[in-house]
């Protein structure tokens, strides 16, 4: 991939937890670059270093070794204080527990890190995102008022609002129905084939899996391998060849 068409690039990142006989490398000197309006996934098993990986990449952990690159900028070596406004300006985030403020509506929500940032919403935009969530009529809603399928949604026009270079999704459908699960990855689907955003997440679910253009597969914190245009099946078999327990890579629901 020419750097040109590289949104997030890791190059030899490793990440130690610990010391002496306790000592973990959650990552082992993983590379590889997410091309920008792309859908990528990262899965593994259990204790494999995706999530380790998704927040370096994210710039929310810093690596203990080797450079994360979005842009030119090394996240890896920025300091705090850039490294929070450039996650706020530049970096869309969704988590499995949805984090919506529950004192706020879901407009509110979707538009508080613009607020927050002091930048008024691109309202064509806003607009945009708002309609593709598909929860125009509850836009005055509190969270609570919501189901969880919509509050994923909220969080995800949310993490769009600014029009980041990239959107990073940690399990975004872990605490959702298959129902509900579908509409928050379709979302995210058309977030990259229509408004060319790029979103890299990491799931458990090879169905979650299959809505991305390619799969990045960990083990033991390293990559091991990775498919391009996968299907649920594609991506079970693999998970299977990484980590044959019994239950392992099987759909989350
Ligand atoms: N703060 C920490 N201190 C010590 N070890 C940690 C810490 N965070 C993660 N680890 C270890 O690093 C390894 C990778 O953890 P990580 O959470 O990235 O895996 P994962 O693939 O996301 O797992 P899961 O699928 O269970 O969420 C594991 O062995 C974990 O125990």
């Amino acid at each position: 991939m020419s750097s040109g068409d590289v949104a997030v690039r890791a190059v030899e990142v490793w990440k130690r937890y610990g010391k002496g006989s306790t000592q973990v490398d959650a990552l082992a000197g993983v590379s590889a670059d997410f091309g920008k309006g792309r859908f990528t996934a990262i899965m593994g098993p259990s204790g494999s270093g995706k999530s380790t990986l998704l927040h370096c990449l994210a710039g929310l952990d810093r690596p203990s070794d080797g450079t994360v690159l979005l842009g030119d900028v090394d996240l890896a070596r920025l300091p705090d204080k850039q490294l929070t406004q450039l996650r706020r300006d530049r970096i869309g985030f969704v988590f499995q527990a949805f984090n919506l403020v529950p004192t706020l509506s879901a407009l509110e929500n979707i538009t508080l890190p613009l607020d927050l940032a002091g930048r008024k919403p691109d309202q064509d935009w806003l607009a945009t995102v708002i309609d593709a969530i598909g929860l125009s009529d509850r836009l005055g809603h509190r969270p609570s008022q919501l189901s969880g399928g919509q509050q994923q949604r909220v969080a995800c026009a949310r993490a769009l609002t600014s029009r980041p270079e990239v959107v990073f999704a940690d399990e975004p459908t872990g605490n959702l129905d298959s129902r509900s699960s579908a509409d928050v990855l379709d979302f995210l689907h058309r977030s990259v084939r229509e408004f060319d955003q790029t979103v890299v997440m990491v799931t458990h679910d090879p169905t979650a899996a299959s809505y991305a253009d390619r799969v990045l597969f960990l083990a033991d914190g390293e990559l091991q391998s990775e498919l391009t245009d996968p299907t649920a099946e594609s991506v079970l078999d693999r998970m299977k060849q990484l980590d044959p327990g019994p239950n392992v890579g099987e759909p989350v629901r």
